[in-house]
């Protein structure tokens, strides 16, 4: 095992970027939204920038973008009902699991290591996408950024979990590709790991300083 989990008893996941490459379903849902508006497409490199604060942020991100200003609060609301619809059709159909996250999981709680899974998309798309990958019943506790009244970097999701799985938070460790996931870990008394192959708004993930980084997941098995 990996030294970073030394009396781990309890490790929370991110999903998107870390476990999961989504951005090809999520750039295709905010394409098809902007194209309801008859704005043009902003394709995979630039949604992948940004990627991580949830799907309102996304959308806010995409619009500005297409539209080069500040976007209207009405034509927002209607841009991201666009876009969970469109991504609710198919929120797993290119999205692919990363090299090493299966024998990650398996080897983590072969070892009775609780799993969590803290994401800031929202919740409803969280089971399709586990099930996509039969990963559904690996995690003890599932929180998308709608699952309570804060999300990351916000601490509240990884300290519920804790609080939920009765572990304190100095047995347990995040994993994320994202500062909001090791600013939240941090901000938590996690221990904090990072992948550097996922979206962090453009900038190495390493520039927040995680107790730990990691090439693949099979790295903590
Ligand atoms: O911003 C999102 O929707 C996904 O973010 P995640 O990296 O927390 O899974
Ligand atoms: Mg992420």
């Amino acid at each position: 095992m990996h030294p970073i989990l030394n009396d781990i008893r309890l490790v929370a996941f991110d999903l998107d970027g870390t476990l999961v490459d989504s951005v090809p379903d999520l750039a295709a849902a905010v394409d098809a939204a902007l194209a309801d508006l008859g704005l043009a497409p902003r394709g995979e490199p630039r949604v992948r920038d940004w990627v991580g604060n949830g799907s309102l942020r996304l959308m806010a991100r995409a619009l500005e973008s297409a539209q080069d200003r500040e976007p209207d609060e009405a034509l927002l609301a209607r841009a991201h009902q666009g876009f969970l619809a469109h991504y609710g059709r198919a929120p797993s159909a290119r999205t692919r699991l990363y090299p090493g996250v299966r024998e990650a999981l398996e080897g983590l709680q072969a070892r009775g290591v609780n799993l969590a899974l803290v994401t800031n998309k929202p919740s409803a798309f969280i089971a399709p996408i586990l099930e996509a990958f039969g990963l559904h019943g690996r995690f003890a506790l599932c929180l998308g950024g709608d699952s309570l009244a804060s999300k990351k970097p916000d601490p509240a999701p990884l300290l519920h979990v804790a609080a939920q799985c009765d572990i304190p938070p100095s047995a347990c460790l995040m994993v994320g590709d994202s500062r909001h996931d090791i600013e939240a870990g941090r901000a938590a008394g996690f221990r904090t790991l990072a992948v550097p192959y996922g979206y962090n708004h453009g900038v190495p993930v390493t520039l927040s300083h995680p107790d730990g980084t990691v090439e693949s997941l099979a790295e903590l098995v």
